[in-house]
């Protein structure tokens, strides 16, 4: 089965990490920076009640639940996970197609008009005495071909990119069908914390690094969601990671939010839950995370929850019964 959980990266979060003084950049002054933050925290609705909820950053919210999986849940989600088999995590290149489309525009009002006129310059000196309806038959042909070129050579660089991504994740995944007794925990708490139906579910996806493995800066969401996550229930509105196993402080593999200056260390059984969008779907970059290197191997599992119904291959069946 294709796997479902493709993780979207874009060029915007390369040089994030780079960001002067990103790490001690408070909330406070965040805020006073950024006069959308208020409509960027308007998130989906979630059971605040929920059992060892706390807050660990606010505007943007940063959610950790402790035991919310049990030791013998985290491992069936890691044992199930084993037995599938892991394969290299997939990345997306998010925002492509908004990438290509202004690509192809600026071609399409400069590189290929000028090559258009050139031709007709050219050929009107070498024959002379075009027509004007001969002019613009030599423009139209030389802008189409020019055009088709330029296609060819963006097509190539989206190709190059997603090659370029796929480097910066070097950890394997799979999806689980959410019927063990791990996942089956995982799905029907995540439906009573984010107050969601599962059909707006990415299949829970298990995540795991190899010591050194690493999954560079991101978002989760994606600026050109309504196009390119139309099949797979639109935007990410909410990431919920739950942590497999205990990686001890001096063994990295924290989950860092580089721009609010904190980082999250994996423990067993404990959820981290963070919104990439609005509930209307607005992308927040302010929540840009990493998956740092660790000394040591280091189990995730995450669920994403979408906009809509998030249909097969990477939602869980029409049939699928949480209880
Ligand atoms: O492994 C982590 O700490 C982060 C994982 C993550 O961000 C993702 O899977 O999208
Ligand atoms: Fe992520």
């Amino acid at each position: 089965m294709a796997n479902a959980a493709t993780l979207c990266m874009h060029h915007a979060a390369l040089p994030a990490a780079a960001l002067p003084n990103c790490s001690e950049r408070s909330a406070a002054s965040f805020q006073s920076v950024e006069p959308a933050a208020v409509m960027l925290d308007a998130h989906i609705d979630i059971d605040e009640e929920f059992f060892n909820l706390t807050y660990l950053h606010r505007s943007p919210d940063v959610i950790l639940v402790d035991q919310f999986l049990s030791r013998q849940e985290c491992e069936s989600i890691v044992s199930r996970a084993r037995n599938k088999g892991l394969s290299l995590s997939p990345v997306a290149y998010a925002g492509w197609t908004q990438d290509a489309q202004e690509l192809l525009k600026l071609a399409a009002g400069g590189p290929a008009v000028w090559l258009a006129l050139a031709r007709v310059w050219m050929v009107n000196g070498d024959v002379g005495g075009l027509s004007r309806t001969e002019m613009i038959v030599q423009a139209g042909s030389t802008w189409a071909l020019a055009m088709a070129a330029i296609g060819g050579m963006v097509a190539l660089y989206t190709q190059q990119r997603i090659k370029q991504l796929q480097s910066m994740r070097t950890s394997t995944s799979t999806t689980l069908d959410g019927t063990g007794l791990g996942d089956a925990a995982l799905v029907r708490r995540a439906m009573q914390l984010l107050k969601s139906d599962w059909r707006t579910f990415e299949a829970p996806t298990v995540i795991h690094y190899d010591p050194g493995q690493k999954l560079a800066p991101h978002f989760d969401a994606n600026r050109a969601a309504t196009v390119e996550d139309a099949t797979r229930g639109g935007q990410t509105l909410c990431t919920l990671l739950v942590y497999c196993n205990d990686v001890q402080e001096s063994d990295g593999g924290a989950t860092v939010f580089n721009r609010l200056g904190f980082s999250v260390r994996p423990k067993q059984g404990q959820a981290l839950l963070f919104f990439p969008a609005t509930k209307e779907g607005a992308f927040d970059e302010r929540v840009e995370h990493e998956g740092a290197p660790a000394k040591t191997e280091k189990w995730v599992a995450r669920i994403w929850r979408h906009q809509d119904r998030v249909t097969p291959p990477y939602g869980l069946p029409d049939h699928y019964n949480f209880e």
